[in-house]
């Protein structure tokens, strides 16, 4: 077999071994011709699969490593009889680590302690939104659910319209991009919304760019009126609208989901799924490839205020300004002359640095049992 994948899928050498070739492609490249020989081909994102990109080609597995399938003609897909999986949840925990990160740097920034009593909004609560809930609620956030599709399923959760939640001190948003349906989430945050968003709030976008209308959010702020924003995602990736980028508080290339455990594991969903695909088993998973951790242990004093050690343990694990700082100054260098905005947003993801979850960080010493609560309520391991 012959497969085709995208070059920012890591670790699947170790886990196509001995299904036969493996050919890496630039998927935002990608083209027709370059898959003439492939049997299954293995993208991300950024390669939209449709007709245009597989009809007359010998592709019968089509697998993506993400969660989001946005990018993919599923419905064309079926009706030709070619195979596809997803990832659902592999990079979940990973974009909570990201929530988590931007809400505790938003209280330090409005002098609050900690999650108490905070107001948390959650737009979406499949597998992100859902895990992100438990944690928040185990931080002492007061939660509210906006998720009509669930609701009308008789999901479980106390919903909130979607006007609650945008009332909320946060609002984070966590739905797919869809564009049909009885509930589409394109522009689901237009002018009308963003308006009822006052200055002492904080807005969150790592769905979907388009699931906010970036024009509408720019037209939004720069008044003393404005809430505060921080956007993983935007429209027309990789080129965001520059100017709306010197409004966000914080701006990063879309890389909520790029913890190193996310991204492999990614990987093992669509490899296992090709596996079962050829009628076989996979014999690893991505825990026993994991390289050791660069930090696996943490120990605080006693008398540290327990909302101070869930900040800092958040912190040494992931800061969400260091990608800010990195897209900021691409952004910079590129409107210098130097890259093309696309090719500077594009490479911090392919290069993207090792980070690792909460998960993988033992906390050895907690401040008082109520720190052992809060520290394993925002994912650590305590030991
Ligand atoms: N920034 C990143 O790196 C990153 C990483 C992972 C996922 N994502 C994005 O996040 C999205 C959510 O991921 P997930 O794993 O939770 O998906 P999921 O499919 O498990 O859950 C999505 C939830 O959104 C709900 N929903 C659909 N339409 C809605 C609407 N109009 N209003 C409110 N809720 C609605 C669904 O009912 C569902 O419960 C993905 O589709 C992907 O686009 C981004
Ligand atoms: O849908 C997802 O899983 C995430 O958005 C994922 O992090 C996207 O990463 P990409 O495929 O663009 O590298």
């Amino acid at each position: 077999m012959h497969i085709v994948a995208d070059e920012n899928i890591p670790l699947l050498g170790a886990f196509v071994e001995g299904l036969g070739t493996v050919e890496r492609a630039n998927g935002r490249r990608l083209t027709r011709s370059q898959l003439m020989n492939a049997d299954a081909l293995l993208v991300r994102s950024v390669t939209s699969v449709n007709e245009s990109l597989l009809a007359g080609t010998p592709v019968r597995f089509v697998g993506t490593a993400t969660i989001g399938t946005d990018h993919v003609d599923i419905p064309w897909l079926e009706r030709q009889g070619i195979a596809f999986a997803s990832a659902p949840g592999c990079n979940a925990s990973s974009v909570v680590q990201y929530v988590l990160g931007v809400i505790s740097l938003y209280l330090r920034r409005c002098q609050r302690e900690g999650f108490e009593g905070l107001t948390v909004g959650v737009v979406g609560a499949g597998n992100v939104g859902g895990a992100l809930v438990g944690r928040l609620q185990a931080l002492g956030a007061r939660v509210r659910v906006s998720d009509p599709p669930r609701q009308s399923a008789g999901a479980g959760l106390p919903f909130a319209s979607l006007e609650q939640v945008l009332a909320c001190d946060v609002v984070s948003l966590h739905t797919p991009l869809t564009t049909t349906g009885e509930c589409p989430t394109h522009h689901l945050l237009n002018s009308d919304r963003l308006a009822s968003l006052g200055p002492n709030q904080l807005l969150i976008n790592s769905g979907r760019g388009a699931v906010i209308d970036n024009r509408a959010l720019l037209a939004r702020l720069g008044g003393t009126q404005s809430p505060t924003v921080a956007l993983d995602v935007w429209e027309h990736e990789p080129e965001p609208l520059t100017e709306l980028l010197d409004h966000c508080w914080l701006a990063t290339p879309h890389i909520a989901g790029y913890s190193l455990e996310g991204k492999c594991r990614g990987t093992e969903m669509v490899a296992r799924a090709l596996h079962l695909w050829l009628g076989r088993q996979l014999p690893l998973t991505t825990e026993e490839l994991l390289p050791e951790p660069p930090v696996t242990a943490m120990a605080f004093a006693p008398d540290i205020e327990p909302v101070e050690a869930v900040h800092r343990a958040l912190m040494a694990c992931y800061d969400p300004r260091d990608d800010d700082a990195r897209l900021r100054r691409a952004v910079d260098q590129a409107s210098a002359g130097g890259l093309a905005l696309g090719q500077a947003f594009d490479g911090l993801r392919r290069n993207y640095p090792v980070r690792r979850e909460p998960g993988s960080l033992k906390i050895q010493s907690t401040p008082g049992s109520d720190g052992g609560r809060l520290l394993a309520a925002a994912g650590f391991q305590i030991s």
